[in-house]
């Protein structure tokens, strides 16, 4: 599904990605764990094309296409969808017309606008300007909203439990597992099963808490360390060797 080859990307002059390989398969799911500052959002902006962050070398592949230097928009439509940290706030539109933008609703038995966001406990804010005095964890909901309306085959989650309180990381977690499991928007004419094979999600999750991990099937996990990644394990067990021991047995891995 995603495979990146020796990335290096510049913020400005300070290299911040510096010879960077992954690869997930479709329907995987991945883990990202780092200190702060390590490049882990700078990564997932890079992958969904952001102007700021300047590829200095290496390839991104996606679903086959070398989208190393492809604008946003085709890197969307190609199927890559982001769920970002601090969303920016963005006032005279409306979160309904974004979320009618991200998908087709209501046609060939898809669902409607409104059916989505009331799985996300959304539906009063639909008419509110965009993030415009959202608190943290509505902020999530109206990202999570956005994805499962996109249905993305990619999806990279900046950190999605930031600024949420425990009730909404539950719907927020669920949310999301039902979103890599490709079930956000049924078809009423397709069986799980045919709707299973035809869709598989993959995803990227940045994570500092690891409550995500309590929520959805994650496969695999590495640590970003100074624009590297490393330690490569089960998610669970990284979070554990963190809380442990911090991140200082990373920089040993690395200087092996
Ligand atoms: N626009 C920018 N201009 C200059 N430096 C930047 C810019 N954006 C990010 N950086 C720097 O790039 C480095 C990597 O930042 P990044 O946000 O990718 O880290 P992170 O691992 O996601 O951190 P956190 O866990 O705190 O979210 C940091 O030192 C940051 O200050």
């Amino acid at each position: 599904m995603l495979k990146i080859e020796d990335l290096h990307v510049k913020i400005g002059e300070r290299e911040v990605l510096n010879g960077l390989d992954l690869h997930i398969a479709e329907g995987e799911t991945f883990i990202l764990f780092g200190p702060n500052g390590s490049g882990k959002t700078t990564l997932l902006m890079t992958l969904m094309g952001f102007g700021n962050y300047t590829v200095t070398g290496g390839r991104i592949i996606f679903k086959g296409h070398d989208i190393t230097y492809a604008p946003i928009h085709e890197r969307a439509r190609l199927g890559i969808g982001m769920s970002f940290q601090r969303p920016p706030t963005i006032h005279g539109v409306s979160t309904r017309s974004l979320v009618e933008l991200c998908g087709k609703h209501g046609q060939n038995g898809h669902a409607s606008v409104d059916d989505l966001a009331e799985r996300v406990n959304f539906d009063h804010f639909l008419d509110r300007d965009i993030n415009a005095g959202f608190s943290g964890g509505e902020i999530k909901r109206s990202e999570l909203l956005q994805l499962m309306a996109q249905a993305p085959d990619l999806v990279l989650f900046d950190e999605p439990e930031s600024g949420v309180d425990l009730e909404n990381m539950a719907l927020i977690g669920k949310s999301a597992r039902k979103l890599l499991d490709g079930f956000v928007a049924p078809h009423p004419q397709k069986s799980m099963k045919e709707q299973r094979a035809r869709h598989k999600t993959s995803g990227l999750i940045i994570t500092h808490t690891g409550y995500i991990l309590d929520y959805i099937n994650a496969d695999r996990g590495q640590v970003m360390f100074n624009g590297h990644l490393c330690c490569e394990g089960r998610p669970r067990d990284i979070l554990e060797h963190i809380g442990k021991y911090g991140y200082k047995e990373c920089v040993r891995c690395l200087s092996k």
